[in-house]
């Protein structure tokens, strides 16, 4: 199984009352998977202790074969790099490198850049007129395309998307969204989508909705 997760639970330090309160859930590599659930249900979180990014209070992750739980946050990066790409609502693309850059950027950390391969995701994402431009010179859709060819360029096993086409129109989202989805695919990657729409859950190949801290 490519994602594992056993009666995961998360407290924040600052809370009374937990968050994830024993979740538990498989994704088959290649699957495509989107996670719904009120504001404040946990979503979030629940991707960032799969993505490595923070650490479940009980229970085990494992993404790849790999269990997350007894790595500190260094550990937890270093299987991120290799395994994981995450692409977030705000873009958070690196405002003092190119699109070119940003493309290349994650595949150089994880040591598997391939010019032939970005400059075909460039390609595919309508990017190559603005290689050389920089983030604040795109519109929100053209920044998103950019943050999806930097996650794919990395060749990750599994995405995570936290609400990807949240900051976009309606009509530039689905587009962003219908692109990300069929690259995606290509790639073989599974995906695991935190979305607000239920029209866009029911894109995805399985809908989980995230309540009381449980997933259902
Ligand atoms: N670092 C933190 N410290 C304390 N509490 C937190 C922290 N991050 C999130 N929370 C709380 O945990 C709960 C779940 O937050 P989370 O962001 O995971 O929800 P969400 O379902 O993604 O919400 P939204 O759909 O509004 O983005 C919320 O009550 C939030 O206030």
């Amino acid at each position: 199984m490519l994602l594992h997760l056993q009666d995961v639970t998360k407290i924040y330090p600052s809370a009374e009352l937990p968050v994830l309160r024993g979740v538990t859930l498989d994704v088959a590599a290649g699957e495509m998977l989107a996670l719904t659930g009120e504001s404040g249900s946990g979503k979030s979180t629940l991707l960032h202790l799969i993505g490595g990014l923070d650490s479940a209070s009980s229970g085990t992750v494992a993404v790849n074969g790999v269990d997350l739980t007894p790595l500190d946050d260094a550990g937890r990066a270093a299987v991120r790099r290799g395994t994981v790409g995450v692409i977030f609502q705000q873009f958070n693309l690196i405002p003092s490198l190119t699109v070119a850059g940003n493309i290349a950027f994650q595949a150089r950390l994880a040591g598997c850049h391939d010019a032939g391969f970005a400059h075909d995701l460039a390609l595919r994402l309508g990017l190559v007129d603005h290689l050389t431009r920089y983030p604040e010179q795109l519109s929100g859709g053209q920044q998103q395309r950019v943050a999806i060819a930097r996650t794919l360029a990395a060749r990750p096993k599994l995405v995570l998307a936290d609400e990807p086409t949240g900051n976009l129109d309606e009509a530039t989202a689905d587009a962003v969204f219908a692109l990300m989805c069929e690259l995606v695919r290509d790639s073989g990657a599974a995906l695991v989508l935190v979305t607000h729409s239920g029209r866009l859950a029911a894109r995805l190949d399985r809908r989980l909705h995230l309540s009381g801290g449980l997933l259902s």
